[in-house]
């Protein structure tokens, strides 16, 4: 074939000089209705000196200013001369042999790192064929990404942690620790732990490239991977970013991976049994891999479309050890935001345009077309359809005192770009407000987030009925939800609960703040102890004893005395979950109402099974 090419390169060389491109088609200016999550583009590396040498000519051009790539082929036909076979592809944007990767790295991934530096998850994922250029780019923004995190540009104090580890088929090896084999593992609460890698704190830009660096080196000596290592095994850099500010906020996580070579399976010459082995298994990965993205930009664009799914969407992530490892950015059921960003690396010699137009394709099928984003009707009790003002308005009567500033909370998003940034930096915001604890905070954000599951919960309900075709019920459900919404919180549902005093409107259930006496001195956590209202201590009978073993109602005088200003309480306390509590019903205390010192209202959260505060 090689040969061929060098016959014809003249003839080819005129063609393509003749080639006319049609006018984009549908799929050139759909960029509009791809998943806002997700970045695909395309970086066509330069002819390197020894394939201009070698005398073959380029075959894939990057058109001006469109995000679309040509390619052209050279056909045999069984009569007559060679014929021009052309193609093209079109992806979110197209970087050429002219571009650098600081020009990548300025347009693609800049605009993501603040995103895991805030708590979220973003990932980068190099692809392509053998010496398309995937380790040159993903080790160029490492470069940039070093940069980044370490000048001091983005906001607030982070520690930064790397873990490098290679995965070679099913084994996964540590690249910080000699190649240590480690295993990939789920815990106890479906969490993906790089059991065995170590983790390096990096604390300036020449420790964190020091590590890159090792790491890249270990991946080009491995001993059993002497040749083109590199192309047979996935490379994953992972920068965790710790908040110290918020001990017990999401962690923000970017990944950079270098993604084995996209041919290895067809290339069967050269490829012995355990080749040919492997190769299959980086070409099912990689399947998997378009699977799970394809996956993921479906579910984003139908949440940005405001569509309500009945179920979670189904995203194959368990079928590959690589997409097992980045669960969380596949998981459906993370609540995790993410943000992603695919380069697919091509190499535009003519002598490799069978895999540079698999890599085409690949990209190009990476690219979901969702359902069109529209923004559904205002409905006050819906976050996800409020623009911008609204969503504002709704901030600044709803989130306590003192007011939060929306204009520092969200200065540009609307209800459903709001429900999609990073905990953490919701929370950073909303601490920009002078005077606002991180108390508020939390459960501000807690509230904002129950107002959207009621509101999706109350779309089903309706619904449901609406299939049904029982008009009435899902009229009348709009009211039903809404007071068994208002039911799953320890809020008073009463409308003028507001105007009275907590303690002249005492009822079971409320949650109250209270100043422990010296015999329950230990039930408060980090200065602060809470308790559910049960019933007033004189409605219990004789047998009943708090949880230090005391008797609670002994018919004395001074019990008697205070009929009515006395409660048995459920302690509440802190659980495992960040911001969650648990309600110990048969932890019992007596509290009298000269110790509540305030009011505190709690939701139920039905995903995590605890109480969180609310304002
Ligand atoms: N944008 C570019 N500009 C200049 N040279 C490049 C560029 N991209 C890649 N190269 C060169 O091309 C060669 C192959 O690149 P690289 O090793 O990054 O490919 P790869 O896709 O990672 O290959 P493998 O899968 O075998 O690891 C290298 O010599 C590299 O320096």
């Amino acid at each position: 074939m090689e040969q061929f090419l060098l016959e014809n390169t003249e003839r080819y060389k005129r063609l393509v000089a003749a080639f006319k491109p049609s006018a984009l088609d549908k799929k050139g200016i759909n960029s509009a209705a791809a998943s806002p999550e997700i970045v695909v583009c395309t970086r066509v590396r330069p002819m390197l000196e020894d394939e201009v040498a070698e005398g073959f000519p380029c075959g894939v051009y990057p058109r001006g200013a469109t995000n679309t790539v040509d390619l052209h082929e050279l056909k045999r036909p069984v009569r007559g001369l060679p014929t021009l076979s052309s193609s093209h592809y079109t992806v979110d944007r197209v970087f050429g042999p002219e571009d650098s990767t600081a020009d990548v790295y300025e347009s693609v991934v800049k605009p993501i790192v603040p995103w895991a530096w805030g708590g979220g998850i973003a990932t980068v994922f190099c692809y392509g064929q053998t010496a398309s250029g995937k380790s040159y780019t993903t080790a160029g923004l490492e470069k940039c990404v070093a940069e980044s995190l370490m000048g001091g540009s983005l906001d607030g104090e982070r520690k930064i942690y790397i873990s490098v580890v290679e995965l070679a088929g099913r084994t996964a090896y540590d690249l910080l620790n000699e190649r240590k084999e480690i295993s990939i593992l789920e815990d106890s609460f479906g969490t993906t732990q790089l059991a065995g890698a170590l983790e390096h704190r990096v604390a300036n830009k020449e420790s964190l490239l020091g590590h890159i660096e090792a790491a890249a080196g270990l991946r080009r000596t491995a001993p059993t991977l002497k040749n083109d290592n590199s192309s047979r095994s996935h490379a994953i850099c992972r920068l965790r970013f710790e908040n110290p500010a918020m001990k017990s906020a999401e962690e923000g996580l970017l990944y950079l991976i270098d993604l084995a070579g996209s041919e290895a399976a067809r290339d069967k010459t050269t490829h012995d049994a355990t080749r040919m082995k492997e190769a299959k298994e980086i070409n099912t990965s990689l399947s998997v891999l378009k699977d799970c993205i394809r996956g993921r930009a479906l579910a984003d664009a139908e949440f940005y479309a405001g569509r309500i799914s009945k179920a979670p969407a189904y995203i194959p992530f368990r079928q590959s050890i690589l997409t097992k490892t980045l669960k969380h950015v596949f998981d459906p059921t993370s609540t995790r935001s993410c943000k992603t960003v695919v380069v697919a690396c091509v190499n535009p010699c003519l002598a490799d345009i069978g895999a540079s137009k698999n890599t085409l394709r690949y990209a190009e099928m990476l690219r979901v077309v969702g359902p069109k984003p529209k923004m559904a009707e205002y409905d006050p009790w819906v976050p996800a359809t409020w623009n911008n003002e609204q969503l504002q308005s709704w901030i600044e009567s709803n989130s306590g005192q003192p007011p939060i500033d929306p204009l520092l909370l969200a200065p540009s998003e609307s209800g459903l770009q709001l429900l999609r940034l990073p905990i953490p930096e919701f929370l950073t915001r909303c601490l920009k407000t002078e005077g606002a604890t991180p108390e508020q905070a939390q459960a501000f954000q807690t509230k904002f987030w129950a107002m959207h599951v009621d509101s999706q919960r109350r779309s089903r309900y309706i619904n449901a009925n609406k299939a049904a075709g029982d008009g009435k019920a899902a009229a009348a459900g709009d009211n039903v939800v809404s007071r068994l919404a208002s039911l799953d919180s320890s809020a008073d549902p009463e409308p003028d609960a507001g105007s009275v005093p907590f303690k002249e409107r005492i009822r079971p259930g409320m949650v109250v703040r209270w100043q422990t006496r010296p015999e329950y001195g230990s039930f408060a956590v980090g200065g602060k102890a809470y308790a559910m209202v049960m019933c007033p201590v004189h409605a219990v009978g004789e047998r009943v004893r708090d949880v230090k073993g005391v008797q609670v109602n002994p018919q004395s005088e001074d019990a008697a005395e205070r009929k009515g200003e006395t409660y048995l309480c459920a302690l509440v306390t802190p659980s495992l979950l960040p911001g969650s509590y648990g309600i110990s019903l048969w932890r019992q205390v007596v509290v009298k109402v000269e110790d509540m010192v305030a009011e505190v209202l709690m939701e139920w959260d039905e995903a995590t099974r605890y109480y969180y505060m609310t304002v």
